[in-house]
């Protein structure tokens, strides 16, 4: 628990990023439970303001024996990078999500996941994001976030 913890702490420069406060409380199926076995995380945004995750692959996103579910990584991937384009100040949902899955992410291990939102056009948002360890990258992701009409957000909100 202590190594998960110290783990999970950020970098040098990296501020804590406060999702609820900027989205609500509805995140909850994969950032919402920070003790359980499934995912634990934390946002910060890194010294360029992009949004980051440092994510724990618990016991309960096992896919392949060991490792995590590739709809485990495709769910962290989905709420980080839509909540990139969120942090950046477009109101979106997730239109479309490409991911390679590069290599097979050992469970119980912390990694981190970077965002990029590289391209906004009209309703048309493009966040690049990957989930690596070190120099491991082990998946990239292009997601493709559609701005909300007003009438729709209030619906939600
Ligand atoms: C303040 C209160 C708010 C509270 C709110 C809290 C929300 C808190 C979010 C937290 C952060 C997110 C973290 C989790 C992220 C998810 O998990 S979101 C959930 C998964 N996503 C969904 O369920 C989305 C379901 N799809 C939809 O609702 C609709 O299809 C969309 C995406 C809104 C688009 O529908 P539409 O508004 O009718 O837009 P439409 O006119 O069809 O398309 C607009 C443009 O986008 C393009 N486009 C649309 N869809 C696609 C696509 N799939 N591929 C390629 N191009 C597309 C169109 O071609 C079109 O392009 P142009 O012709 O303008 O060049």
């Amino acid at each position: 628990m202590t190594d998960i913890q110290l783990n999970m702490d950020g970098e040098p420069g990296w501020e804590p990023f406060d999702a609820p406060a900027l989205v609500g409380a509805s995140l909850r199926f994969v950032s919402g439970d920070r003790t359980g076995n499934r995912f634990r995380m934390r946002y910060f945004r890194n010294a360029s303001g992009e949004l980051v995750a440092r994510v724990w692959f618990g016991p309960e996103t096992e896919g392949p024996p060991g490792h995590a579910h590739g709809g485990s990584i495709a769910a962290v991937l989905d709420e980080v990078l839509g909540l990139a384009a969120w942090a950046a100040g477009y109101p979106i949902v997730v239109g479309n999500l490409n991911i390679h899955f590069r290599h097979l992410l050992p469970l119980q291990t912390v990694v981190q996941v970077d965002s990029e939102v590289v391209a906004a056009a009209g309703r048309k948002i493009s966040v690049r994001g990957r989930i690596v360890l070190g120099d491991r990258i082990f998946a990239e992701a292009d997601c493709l976030c559609i701005t909300l009409p007003e009438e729709q957000r209030r619906q939600l909100g």
